[in-house]
């Protein structure tokens, strides 16, 4: 694919066939300054057919895998990749961004975004977005699930029946109504199980680092430590953050009942396993639900390890709290369009890295272009742009910050192609250029 596909380069002269066959001043315009059969997109991790049918209407280049790729073949196939699409697995570290010397996009077809390196992803102007509530319901379901079968025993019930072993008992055997469910991380997913669990007849209590309002009846408390101490469920929902790491650990379990249940859907780093295992084992907790771990395999069929097989009542699922039909295909529709729409148009809404920029629809004019700008936060940028610009009809211009990085979006009218040429050039020629696209 010959280099100026990639979107950042001068654009050449508009072909007549682009000039649009729509006339008028008040038409949407297109924008597509690159031929789309030449976007090269690679999706990962049995990223959902929704978003494969999206973004191949488009006219890019799709390649799909069903696992995660090991390093050294990831870092080969991002290399010329402008746009790639991944789930929990697949860590994109600064070595691997690094390797993407055209990559100008990431999708996150999930909700966490701790497996990319967000810092250094901005730094080098890719713009990164996710799917930020689409699967809460299902993992909202998944634990009320959890909690019924944590307090039956089910588990392990299960597993005797499959040995050939009748074991009928009710010793330790709870209803879930009146019991109290300590939810930690009251964001989509914390709220959203506190309404499912009242409905059933739980009290709920949670634990934030920021006031939030109470659903219900729920009622927020002051200290992790007060939450755990009078909950009879815990149940983890904290994105993985430096501060959220190791967020619970022997201090923190020994606070809790004794005989109350454990459920992390959250991130593996957030429980230190081998202080649940030991509380698992001494009886101190009556049981846990685990659906993340600090190492997990790869790819399905893979060996698992874990100090947790083999505890009493405990629920092992392999990362499946998101994993539906639905919560899929609402990710893959959701993720792609995000994709679209900053690939085609620039528009950063919706990013997790980037200051949200949108200029809305560029009028339809055939000598109108679209400025996006992504470069370094430092005083003196926007008189750098002002002072290229100057001479052209600036219709519409809007810029925002975030951080260390800033992005700039202008709508430009009545420019020739050898002005093109020349916005594009002097703008990449600024000190503080980070990515410069021109879209027309
Ligand atoms: N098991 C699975 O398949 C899935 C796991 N997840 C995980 O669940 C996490 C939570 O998801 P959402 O509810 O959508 O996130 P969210 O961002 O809506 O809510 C997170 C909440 O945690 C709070 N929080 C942050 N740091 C905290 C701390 N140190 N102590 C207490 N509270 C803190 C925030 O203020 C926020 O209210 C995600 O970040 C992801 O890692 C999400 C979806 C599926
Ligand atoms: O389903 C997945 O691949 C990951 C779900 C998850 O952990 C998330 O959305 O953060």
């Amino acid at each position: 694919m010959p280099a100026s596909a990639t979107n950042v380069a001068p654009p050449p002269p508009v072909p007549r066939e682009r000039q649009g066959s729509f006339g008028g001043s008040t038409r949407v315009k297109t924008l597509k300054p690159f031929d789309t059969c030449n976007i090269k997109i690679l999706l990962l991790e049995n990223v959902n057919e929704t978003a494969v049918t999206a973004l191949r209407a488009q006219g890019y280049q799709v390649e799909t895998h069903a696992k995660a790729l090991a390093e050294d073949v990831l870092i080969e196939k991002i290399r010329d990749v402008h746009c790639i699409g991944i789930r929990s697995k697949t860590k994109l570290t600064k070595k691997i961004l690094d390797a993407a010397e055209n990559l100008r996009v990431i999708g996150c077809f999930c909700i966490g975004t701790n497996q990319v390196d967000l810092e250094h992803a901005s730094q080098k102007g890719i713009a990164v977005f996710n799917s930020p509530f689409s699967n809460s319901r299902s993992v909202a379901e998944l634990v009320i699930a959890e909690i019924v079968l944590l307090s039956r025993q089910l588990g392990d019930r299960n597993m005797e029946m499959h040995q050939g072993i009748w074991s009928k008992v009710s010793a330790n055997c709870y209803e879930i109504r009146g019991k109290t469910l300590g939810i930690v991380g009251y964001g989509h997913i914390g709220s959203q199980l506190s309404v499912l669990a009242e409905s059933m007849g739980m009290r709920v209590r949670f634990y934030d680092v920021v006031p939030l309002m109470p659903l219900g009846t729920s009622k927020q408390i002051n200290t992790l430590d007060e939450l755990l101490e009078v909950s009879d469920f815990v149940t983890l929902h904290v994105p993985e953050t430096e501060e959220t790491k190791n967020m619970i650990g022997e201090h923190q379990l020994n606070k809790m009942k004794k005989g109350s249940f454990l459920i992390n859907a959250s991130r593996g780093t957030i429980v230190q396993i081998p202080a649940l295992a030991k509380a698992l084992r001494s009886g101190h907790l009556g049981g846990a639900a685990v659906d993340v771990f600090p190492k997990e395999p790869a790819a399905n069929g893979k060996f698992f390890e874990s100090e947790l097989i083999g505890c009493p009542n405990t629920l092992l699922t392999p990362h499946i709290g998101g994993s539906t039909e639905e919560a899929q295909s609402m990710i893959g529709v959701e993720v792609s369009q995000a994709l679209i729409k900053f690939i085609n148009n620039g528009t950063t809404i919706g990013a997790v890295n980037y200051p949200e920029v949108d200029l809305r629809a560029i009028r339809y004019e055939e000598n109108s272009i679209r400025l996006c700008y992504t470069h370094l936060n430092v005083p003196g940028v926007l008189r750098q742009i002002t002072d290229i610009l100057a001479d052209h009809n600036v219709d519409k211009q809007f810029s925002d910050s975030k951080g260390k990085i800033a992005y700039l979006m202008a709508d430009i009218s009545d420019v020739t192609p050898e002005q093109i040429q020349e916005i594009y050039r002097r703008v990449s020629e600024t000190p503080t250029n980070i990515v410069c696209r021109v879209l027309y």
